[in-house]
């Protein structure tokens, strides 16, 4: 069903939103872009997948806060021993990402930034999401038309204030990570069967939607889209 916006009835706009779906942030044809009817139905069912688990989770911070308040220590989780005790090693880290020794951070917007931390020189970019970003509807928008467009290769800005310089990437850039918000966090402006939206769920499933298929056909399997996931806190 479509979510309507702006305050003047001749200039309403909406988002094309699938069922159960409700945008509560201003429209925007660059950010409608982002907020296909496809795009949302992803993260719908990301949300309905795991809110359950999501919110049980959250639950358990809380008691696990109230123990803490009550004087108990933190320790290890003895359900988990196995794994702590038992033989196992990771998976290889994938060749695109072996050499990270140099990693630079930033928010997902501005723009211009993103464009100057991808051309650093850095063996890594980590566009956040998280605590670099203010999670403003503005922010979070714009940060996803930049990393679509960074993946894509086309992202550039003309920047004014420098007499009109212009930032577009360097043949060589350093590989995106992209972090989206913590488990805790929610969405006010995307509302899924009538909750907000869990903002990782949000953050996640909009830049993979977008990016997955152009990091396929540019780079092949195994380069991506790489992640970093904050504030797990927790084995489960
Ligand atoms: C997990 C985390 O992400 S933790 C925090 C990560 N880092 C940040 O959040 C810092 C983001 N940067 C900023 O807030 C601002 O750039 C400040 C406050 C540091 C400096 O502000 P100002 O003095 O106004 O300088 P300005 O923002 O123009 O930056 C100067 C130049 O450095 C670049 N730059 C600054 N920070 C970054 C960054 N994190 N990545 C890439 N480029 C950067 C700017 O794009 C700008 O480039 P230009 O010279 O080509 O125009
Ligand atoms: O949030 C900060 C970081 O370094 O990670």
């Amino acid at each position: 069903m479509p979510s309507l916006h702006n305050s003047t009835p001749a200039m309403a706009q909406c988002y094309d939103t699938p069922e159960g779906v409700d945008i509560r942030g201003r429209y925007d044809p660059e950010f409608a872009a982002i907020l296909t009817r496809d795009a949302l139905a992803f993260v719908a069912g990301l949300q309905r997948e795991f809110r359950g688990a999501v919110r049980y989770a959250m639950e358990r911070r809380r008691e696990a806060q109230r123990r803490y308040d009550a004087g108990e220590l933190p320790r290890f989780d003895p359900s988990t021993r196995f794994v702590r005790e038992g033989e196992w090693a990771c998976a290889p880290v994938p060749p695109a990402i072996a050499d990270r020794t140099v990693e630079i951070t930033g928010p997902a917007d501005p723009r211009k930034m993103v464009i100057n931390a991808l051309n650093s020189g850095a063996k890594v970019f980590m566009a956040d999401f998280e605590d670099a970003l203010a999670p403003t509807w503005e922010n979070l928008m714009r940060g996803q038309v930049n990393l679509r467009d960074a993946v894509a290769g086309t992202i550039s800005f003309r920047d004014a204030a420098r007499g009109g310089r212009v930032y577009k990437l360097d043949e060589r850039t350093a590989k995106l990570f992209v972090r989206p918000r913590g488990w805790h966090l929610p969405e006010a402006h995307v509302l899924i069967d009538g909750e907000p939206a869990i903002g990782c769920l949000v953050d996640f499933g909009l830049y993979f939607f977008h990016s997955h298929a152009a990091f396929r056909a540019g780079q092949g399997a195994g380069f991506g889209p790489f992640f970093y996931l904050p504030k797990m806190e927790h084995s489960r």
